[in-house]
Protein backbone atom coordinates (compact mmCIF):
# COMPACT_ATOMS: atom_id res chain seq x y z
CA UNK A 1 0.00 0.00 0.00
CA UNK A 2 1.15 3.43 -0.86
CA UNK A 3 2.42 5.66 2.35
CA UNK A 4 0.74 8.53 2.37
CA UNK A 5 3.23 10.78 4.24
CA UNK A 6 6.14 11.80 1.83
CA UNK A 7 9.29 11.43 3.65
CA UNK A 8 12.00 9.55 1.53
CA UNK A 9 13.22 10.78 -1.91
CA UNK A 10 15.25 9.99 -4.74
CA UNK A 11 17.00 12.42 -6.78
CA UNK A 12 18.80 11.49 -10.17
CA UNK A 13 20.85 13.89 -10.89
CA UNK A 14 22.90 16.11 -8.48
CA UNK A 15 23.02 18.66 -10.55
CA UNK A 16 22.53 22.53 -9.82
CA UNK A 17 18.51 21.45 -10.11
CA UNK A 18 19.02 18.35 -8.71
CA UNK A 19 21.23 19.42 -5.27
CA UNK A 20 19.61 22.44 -5.01
CA UNK A 21 16.25 20.52 -4.32
CA UNK A 22 17.98 18.15 -2.41
CA UNK A 23 19.19 21.00 -0.20
CA UNK A 24 15.18 22.92 0.24
CA UNK A 25 13.96 19.36 0.72
CA UNK A 26 16.78 18.80 3.67
CA UNK A 27 15.99 21.67 5.32
CA UNK A 28 12.60 21.04 5.14
CA UNK A 29 12.19 17.64 6.63
CA UNK A 30 12.81 15.56 4.10
CA UNK A 31 15.09 12.23 3.91
CA UNK A 32 16.54 12.82 0.82
CA UNK A 33 18.84 10.28 -0.97
CA UNK A 34 21.02 11.38 -4.28
CA UNK A 35 22.33 9.50 -6.94
CA UNK A 36 24.55 10.75 -10.16
CA UNK A 37 25.78 8.99 -13.05
CA UNK A 38 28.98 11.37 -12.18
CA UNK A 39 29.43 10.02 -8.51
CA UNK A 40 31.67 13.05 -7.54
CA UNK A 41 28.47 15.23 -7.97
CA UNK A 42 26.31 12.99 -5.82
CA UNK A 43 29.59 13.23 -2.86
CA UNK A 44 29.72 17.00 -3.45
CA UNK A 45 25.70 17.35 -3.14
CA UNK A 46 26.09 15.57 0.26
CA UNK A 47 28.67 17.00 1.28
CA UNK A 48 26.67 20.68 0.80
CA UNK A 49 23.95 19.18 2.73
CA UNK A 50 21.53 18.49 0.25
CA UNK A 51 21.14 15.02 1.20
CA UNK A 52 22.83 11.23 1.67
CA UNK A 53 24.54 8.95 -1.56
CA UNK A 54 22.41 6.28 -2.32
CA UNK A 55 23.94 2.79 -1.94
CA UNK A 56 20.86 1.52 -4.56
CA UNK A 57 20.43 -1.52 -2.53
CA UNK A 58 18.48 0.05 0.57
CA UNK A 59 16.82 2.63 -1.69
CA UNK A 60 13.28 2.91 -0.86
CA UNK A 61 11.99 6.06 -2.02
CA UNK A 62 8.22 7.62 -1.89
CA UNK A 63 8.86 9.97 -4.74
CA UNK A 64 11.86 9.98 -7.17
CA UNK A 65 12.66 12.94 -8.86
CA UNK A 66 14.86 12.66 -12.16
CA UNK A 67 16.77 15.90 -12.30
CA UNK A 68 19.05 15.19 -15.09
CA UNK A 69 19.63 16.50 -18.67
CA UNK A 70 16.05 16.08 -21.01
CA UNK A 71 17.50 13.40 -23.11
CA UNK A 72 18.09 10.60 -20.34
CA UNK A 73 15.19 11.93 -18.68
CA UNK A 74 12.27 9.04 -20.09
CA UNK A 75 14.61 5.79 -19.45
CA UNK A 76 15.19 6.99 -16.13
CA UNK A 77 11.79 7.04 -15.15
CA UNK A 78 10.75 3.77 -16.93
CA UNK A 79 13.77 2.09 -14.84
CA UNK A 80 12.76 3.48 -11.55
CA UNK A 81 8.65 2.72 -12.41
CA UNK A 82 9.59 -0.62 -12.88
CA UNK A 83 12.35 -0.71 -9.72
CA UNK A 84 10.23 1.01 -7.22
CA UNK A 85 6.53 -0.02 -7.86
CA UNK A 86 5.02 2.05 -4.92
CA UNK A 87 7.18 5.42 -5.44
CA UNK A 88 5.56 8.41 -7.05
CA UNK A 89 7.88 9.57 -9.76
CA UNK A 90 8.32 13.33 -11.26
CA UNK A 91 10.96 14.65 -13.72
CA UNK A 92 12.50 18.34 -13.30
CA UNK A 93 12.61 19.01 -17.43
CA UNK A 94 12.72 21.98 -19.23
CA UNK A 95 9.85 20.54 -21.84
CA UNK A 96 7.16 17.86 -21.09
CA UNK A 97 5.37 16.50 -23.50
CA UNK A 98 8.21 14.77 -25.66
CA UNK A 99 9.51 13.45 -22.50
CA UNK A 100 5.47 11.97 -21.92
CA UNK A 101 5.64 10.67 -25.34
CA UNK A 102 8.88 8.84 -24.66
CA UNK A 103 7.71 7.50 -21.48
CA UNK A 104 4.86 6.32 -23.34
CA UNK A 105 6.70 4.25 -25.14
CA UNK A 106 9.06 2.83 -22.88
CA UNK A 107 6.36 1.76 -19.97
CA UNK A 108 3.20 2.20 -20.96
CA UNK A 109 2.14 1.56 -17.78
CA UNK A 110 3.38 5.05 -16.65
CA UNK A 111 -0.28 6.11 -14.00
CA UNK A 112 2.61 7.08 -10.94
CA UNK A 113 4.76 9.36 -13.37
CA UNK A 114 3.74 13.41 -12.94
CA UNK A 115 5.55 15.67 -15.28
CA UNK A 116 6.81 18.85 -13.35
CA UNK A 117 8.74 21.54 -14.30
CA UNK A 118 10.23 24.26 -11.79
CA UNK A 119 10.82 27.35 -13.37
CA UNK A 120 13.64 28.45 -11.51
CA UNK A 121 17.48 27.71 -12.34
CA UNK A 122 20.53 30.11 -13.49
CA UNK A 123 23.66 29.62 -15.93
CA UNK A 124 25.27 27.52 -14.20
CA UNK A 125 25.96 23.77 -13.75
CA UNK A 126 27.32 21.13 -11.01
CA UNK A 127 26.37 20.96 -7.46
CA UNK A 128 28.82 23.62 -6.25
CA UNK A 129 26.12 26.30 -8.08
CA UNK A 130 23.02 24.86 -6.02
CA UNK A 131 21.26 26.95 -3.67
CA UNK A 132 18.62 25.74 -1.00
CA UNK A 133 16.82 29.16 -1.63
CA UNK A 134 16.49 28.40 -5.87
CA UNK A 135 12.91 27.64 -5.84
CA UNK A 136 11.68 30.28 -3.05
CA UNK A 137 8.43 32.24 -4.34
CA UNK A 138 9.15 30.83 -7.99
CA UNK A 139 6.93 28.77 -10.52
CA UNK A 140 6.56 25.07 -10.48
CA UNK A 141 4.55 23.33 -13.30
CA UNK A 142 2.95 20.86 -12.43
CA UNK A 143 2.20 18.67 -16.02
CA UNK A 144 -0.86 15.81 -14.89
CA UNK A 145 -2.38 13.27 -17.29
CA UNK A 146 -5.80 12.26 -16.57
CA UNK A 147 -4.61 8.42 -15.40
CA UNK A 148 -2.92 10.26 -12.93
CA UNK A 149 -4.09 9.22 -9.13
CA UNK A 150 -5.19 12.72 -7.75
CA UNK A 151 -3.17 11.84 -4.60
CA UNK A 152 -0.03 11.46 -6.65
CA UNK A 153 -0.28 14.71 -7.84
CA UNK A 154 -0.80 15.96 -4.47
CA UNK A 155 2.12 14.68 -3.44
CA UNK A 156 4.12 16.05 -6.40
CA UNK A 157 2.44 19.70 -5.76
CA UNK A 158 2.98 18.91 -1.90
CA UNK A 159 6.81 18.60 -2.39
CA UNK A 160 7.02 21.61 -4.34
CA UNK A 161 5.03 23.63 -1.90
CA UNK A 162 7.59 22.39 0.65
CA UNK A 163 10.28 24.05 -1.28
CA UNK A 164 8.64 27.50 -1.18
CA UNK A 165 7.18 27.27 -4.75
CA UNK A 166 3.90 28.42 -6.07
CA UNK A 167 2.19 25.38 -8.14
CA UNK A 168 0.43 26.10 -11.72
CA UNK A 169 -1.24 23.29 -13.11
CA UNK A 170 -1.68 22.57 -16.79
CA UNK A 171 -1.63 20.03 -19.87
CA UNK A 172 1.80 19.32 -21.40
CA UNK A 173 1.43 20.56 -24.44
CA UNK A 174 0.24 23.89 -23.28
CA UNK A 175 2.99 24.30 -20.63
CA UNK A 176 5.65 23.71 -23.91
CA UNK A 177 3.90 26.37 -25.37
CA UNK A 178 4.39 28.72 -22.75
CA UNK A 179 7.95 28.12 -22.24
CA UNK A 180 8.83 28.92 -25.65
CA UNK A 181 7.64 31.83 -25.20
CA UNK A 182 8.73 32.95 -21.19
CA UNK A 183 12.20 30.94 -21.45
CA UNK A 184 13.38 29.80 -25.10
CA UNK A 185 12.96 32.29 -26.95
CA UNK A 186 14.14 34.75 -24.32
CA UNK A 187 17.61 32.45 -24.27
CA UNK A 188 18.11 32.49 -28.52
CA UNK A 189 17.81 36.21 -27.88
CA UNK A 190 20.55 36.56 -24.92
CA UNK A 191 22.14 34.25 -27.32
CA UNK A 192 22.42 36.11 -30.42
CA UNK A 193 23.18 39.52 -28.64
CA UNK A 194 25.89 37.53 -26.72
CA UNK A 195 27.47 35.88 -30.08
CA UNK A 196 27.11 38.98 -31.94
CA UNK A 197 29.55 40.44 -29.57
CA UNK A 198 32.27 38.06 -31.05
CA UNK A 199 32.15 40.71 -34.01
CA UNK A 200 32.78 43.67 -31.91
CA UNK A 201 36.69 44.43 -31.92
CA UNK A 202 38.27 44.55 -27.94
CA UNK A 203 38.85 47.90 -27.21
CA UNK A 204 35.17 48.02 -27.96
CA UNK A 205 34.26 45.54 -25.93
CA UNK A 206 35.82 47.41 -22.49
CA UNK A 207 32.71 50.14 -22.67
CA UNK A 208 30.04 47.02 -21.68
CA UNK A 209 28.55 48.33 -18.99
CA UNK A 210 25.71 46.15 -17.03
CA UNK A 211 23.06 46.19 -19.89
CA UNK A 212 25.00 43.93 -21.87
CA UNK A 213 25.74 41.80 -19.01
CA UNK A 214 21.62 41.64 -17.80
CA UNK A 215 20.67 40.65 -21.49
CA UNK A 216 23.73 38.10 -21.93
CA UNK A 217 23.48 36.38 -18.57
CA UNK A 218 21.76 33.04 -19.61
CA UNK A 219 23.92 32.92 -22.72
CA UNK A 220 26.23 31.26 -20.96
CA UNK A 221 24.13 28.52 -20.06
CA UNK A 222 25.28 24.98 -21.26
CA UNK A 223 24.62 24.48 -25.13
CA UNK A 224 24.23 21.09 -24.44
CA UNK A 225 21.62 20.98 -22.28
CA UNK A 226 20.21 24.03 -24.52
CA UNK A 227 20.61 21.32 -27.20
CA UNK A 228 18.72 19.18 -26.06
CA UNK A 229 16.00 21.41 -24.32
CA UNK A 230 14.84 23.71 -27.62
CA UNK A 231 15.41 20.31 -30.18
CA UNK A 232 12.42 18.65 -28.58
CA UNK A 233 10.23 22.17 -28.18
CA UNK A 234 11.64 23.22 -31.96
CA UNK A 235 8.09 23.47 -33.51
CA UNK A 236 7.02 25.62 -30.67
CA UNK A 237 10.45 27.59 -30.75
CA UNK A 238 10.19 28.41 -34.44
CA UNK A 239 6.73 29.56 -34.11
CA UNK A 240 7.69 32.10 -31.68
CA UNK A 241 11.10 33.02 -33.46
CA UNK A 242 8.42 33.67 -37.03
CA UNK A 243 7.17 36.31 -35.10
CA UNK A 244 10.58 37.55 -33.45
CA UNK A 245 11.57 37.86 -37.46
CA UNK A 246 8.80 39.86 -38.45
CA UNK A 247 9.09 42.58 -35.83
CA UNK A 248 13.01 42.44 -36.13
CA UNK A 249 12.65 43.55 -40.00
CA UNK A 250 9.66 46.18 -38.80
CA UNK A 251 11.96 47.59 -36.01
CA UNK A 252 14.90 48.02 -38.71
CA UNK A 253 12.65 49.95 -41.19
CA UNK A 254 11.67 52.38 -38.04
CA UNK A 255 14.84 53.22 -37.24
CA UNK A 256 14.47 56.76 -38.40
CA UNK A 257 10.92 57.45 -37.95
CA UNK A 258 11.22 58.66 -34.55
CA UNK A 259 7.49 58.76 -33.42
CA UNK A 260 7.12 55.26 -34.91
CA UNK A 261 10.19 53.92 -33.32
CA UNK A 262 9.45 55.63 -29.62
CA UNK A 263 5.83 54.01 -29.99
CA UNK A 264 7.86 49.97 -30.20
CA UNK A 265 9.89 51.05 -27.50
CA UNK A 266 6.85 51.57 -26.08
CA UNK A 267 5.59 48.37 -26.53
CA UNK A 268 8.95 46.67 -24.52
CA UNK A 269 8.11 48.96 -22.00
CA UNK A 270 4.84 47.38 -21.86
CA UNK A 271 6.29 43.93 -22.03
CA UNK A 272 8.63 44.43 -19.73
CA UNK A 273 6.26 45.40 -17.36
CA UNK A 274 3.53 42.66 -17.99
CA UNK A 275 5.83 40.62 -15.98
CA UNK A 276 6.02 42.47 -13.09
CA UNK A 277 4.64 40.83 -9.90
CA UNK A 278 4.03 37.20 -11.78
CA UNK A 279 7.07 35.63 -10.14
CA UNK A 280 5.31 33.52 -7.65
CA UNK A 281 4.24 36.46 -5.79
CA UNK A 282 0.58 36.94 -4.65
CA UNK A 283 -0.42 39.76 -6.74
CA UNK A 284 -0.66 43.47 -6.29
CA UNK A 285 -4.01 44.52 -5.25
CA UNK A 286 -3.72 47.63 -7.97
CA UNK A 287 -6.00 50.22 -8.75
CA UNK A 288 -6.12 52.55 -12.29
CA UNK A 289 -5.58 56.10 -12.82
CA UNK A 290 -6.19 57.74 -16.04
CA UNK A 291 -4.24 60.27 -18.03
CA UNK A 292 -4.72 62.50 -20.54
CA UNK A 293 -1.75 62.45 -23.20
CA UNK A 294 -2.30 65.09 -25.75
CA UNK A 295 -0.83 64.53 -29.54
CA UNK A 296 2.69 65.77 -29.33
CA UNK A 297 5.89 64.08 -29.68
CA UNK A 298 7.30 62.63 -26.73
CA UNK A 299 4.25 63.22 -24.53
CA UNK A 300 4.48 59.91 -23.41
CA UNK A 301 7.67 59.79 -22.56
CA UNK A 302 7.40 62.86 -20.61
CA UNK A 303 4.69 61.58 -18.79
CA UNK A 304 6.79 57.93 -17.36
CA UNK A 305 9.51 60.44 -17.06
CA UNK A 306 7.62 62.26 -14.01
CA UNK A 307 5.93 59.02 -12.61
CA UNK A 308 9.72 57.85 -12.55
CA UNK A 309 10.97 60.71 -10.76
CA UNK A 310 8.22 60.69 -8.71
CA UNK A 311 9.52 57.28 -7.38
CA UNK A 312 6.12 55.08 -8.42
CA UNK A 313 5.86 51.89 -9.69
CA UNK A 314 4.07 50.91 -12.71
CA UNK A 315 2.29 47.65 -12.65
CA UNK A 316 0.88 47.68 -15.79
CA UNK A 317 -0.34 49.95 -18.10
CA UNK A 318 -3.06 50.36 -21.60
CA UNK A 319 -3.19 53.22 -24.20
CA UNK A 320 -6.59 53.91 -25.59
CA UNK A 321 -6.58 56.88 -28.50
CA UNK A 322 -9.73 58.84 -28.72
CA UNK A 323 -11.51 58.98 -32.10
CA UNK A 324 -12.60 62.08 -32.06
CA UNK A 325 -10.42 64.31 -30.18
CA UNK A 326 -6.69 64.00 -31.20
CA UNK A 327 -5.85 62.78 -27.47
CA UNK A 328 -4.75 59.35 -26.07
CA UNK A 329 -5.70 57.98 -23.08
CA UNK A 330 -2.90 56.56 -20.72
CA UNK A 331 -4.56 54.04 -18.02
CA UNK A 332 -2.07 53.37 -15.74
CA UNK A 333 -2.12 50.71 -13.10
CA UNK A 334 -0.34 51.31 -9.46
CA UNK A 335 -0.79 49.33 -5.90
CA UNK A 336 -4.51 50.96 -4.43
CA UNK A 337 -2.63 52.14 -1.66
CA UNK A 338 -0.20 55.02 -3.86
CA UNK A 339 -2.96 55.32 -6.76
CA UNK A 340 -4.33 59.23 -5.09
CA UNK A 341 -0.92 59.83 -4.30
CA UNK A 342 -0.01 59.69 -8.30
CA UNK A 343 -2.85 61.05 -9.54
CA UNK A 344 -2.22 64.41 -7.42
CA UNK A 345 1.37 63.86 -7.94
CA UNK A 346 0.93 63.96 -11.77
CA UNK A 347 -1.83 66.35 -11.62
CA UNK A 348 0.41 68.91 -10.02
CA UNK A 349 2.87 68.47 -12.85
CA UNK A 350 0.17 69.81 -15.28
CA UNK A 351 -1.51 66.37 -16.58
CA UNK A 352 -5.22 65.82 -16.84
CA UNK A 353 -5.72 62.98 -14.74
CA UNK A 354 -8.68 60.96 -12.66
CA UNK A 355 -8.87 57.88 -10.84
CA UNK A 356 -10.09 54.80 -12.58
CA UNK A 357 -10.77 53.88 -16.24
CA UNK A 358 -11.36 55.95 -19.30
CA UNK A 359 -15.39 55.23 -19.25
N1 LIG B 1 19.40 24.91 -15.38
C1 LIG B 1 18.22 25.44 -15.30
O1 LIG B 1 18.07 26.65 -15.29
C2 LIG B 1 17.04 24.52 -15.21
C3 LIG B 1 15.86 24.99 -14.61
C4 LIG B 1 14.77 24.13 -14.50
C5 LIG B 1 14.85 22.84 -14.98
N2 LIG B 1 16.01 22.42 -15.59
C6 LIG B 1 16.06 21.03 -16.03
O2 LIG B 1 16.70 20.33 -14.97
C7 LIG B 1 17.44 19.25 -15.49
C8 LIG B 1 18.83 19.29 -14.89
O3 LIG B 1 19.46 20.51 -15.24
P1 LIG B 1 20.65 21.11 -14.38
O4 LIG B 1 20.70 22.54 -14.73
O5 LIG B 1 20.53 20.67 -12.97
O6 LIG B 1 21.89 20.40 -15.07
P2 LIG B 1 23.28 19.94 -14.42
O7 LIG B 1 24.19 19.67 -15.56
O8 LIG B 1 23.70 20.91 -13.38
O9 LIG B 1 22.90 18.58 -13.71
C9 LIG B 1 22.56 17.40 -14.38
C10 LIG B 1 23.11 16.25 -13.56
O10 LIG B 1 22.63 15.04 -14.12
C11 LIG B 1 23.69 14.09 -14.09
N3 LIG B 1 23.42 13.03 -15.05
C12 LIG B 1 23.57 13.06 -16.40
N4 LIG B 1 23.18 11.90 -16.93
C13 LIG B 1 22.75 11.12 -15.89
C14 LIG B 1 22.22 9.81 -15.79
N5 LIG B 1 22.03 9.05 -16.87
N6 LIG B 1 21.90 9.34 -14.56
C15 LIG B 1 22.10 10.09 -13.45
N7 LIG B 1 22.60 11.34 -13.49
C16 LIG B 1 22.91 11.84 -14.69
C17 LIG B 1 24.93 14.93 -14.39
O11 LIG B 1 26.12 14.25 -13.98
C18 LIG B 1 24.64 16.19 -13.59
O12 LIG B 1 25.13 16.09 -12.27
C19 LIG B 1 17.37 19.35 -17.00
O13 LIG B 1 16.45 18.41 -17.48
C20 LIG B 1 16.86 20.76 -17.27
O14 LIG B 1 16.07 20.80 -18.42
C21 LIG B 1 17.10 23.22 -15.68
O1 LIG C 1 17.25 32.08 -14.54
C1 LIG C 1 17.81 31.40 -15.38
O2 LIG C 1 19.00 31.40 -15.49
C2 LIG C 1 17.05 30.52 -16.26
O3 LIG C 1 17.30 30.52 -17.42
C3 LIG C 1 16.04 29.64 -15.68
C4 LIG C 1 15.03 29.05 -16.63
C5 LIG C 1 14.17 30.17 -17.24
O4 LIG C 1 14.16 30.33 -18.45
O5 LIG C 1 13.50 30.84 -16.47
C6 LIG C 1 15.70 28.27 -17.68
C7 LIG C 1 15.30 27.05 -18.06
C8 LIG C 1 14.47 26.21 -17.19
O6 LIG C 1 13.77 25.25 -17.85
C9 LIG C 1 13.72 26.99 -16.23
C10 LIG C 1 14.14 28.19 -15.83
Amino acid sequence: MRRTLTENVLILGAGLVGSSLGLALTRAGYDVVLWDIAASHALVAAGLGAGRVSDESTDNPDVVVVATPPDVIPGLVAEVLEKFPDAVITDVGSVKAPILRAIDRLAPEHRRYVGSHPMAGSQFTGPLTASGDLFRDRTWVVTPEPENAPADIAVIEKLARDVGARVVTMPAAEHDVAVAQVSHVPHLMSILTASHLRQVPQDNLQLAGQGIRDVTRIAGSDPSMWRQILTSNASAVRHELLEVAQDLAFLIDQLERPEQLEKFLGMGQAGALSLVGKHGQDPIDVLEVTVEIPDEPRALARLFTDIGEAGFNVEDFELTHDQIRQLGYLSISVEREVAEQLRANIVERGWHAWSGSRK
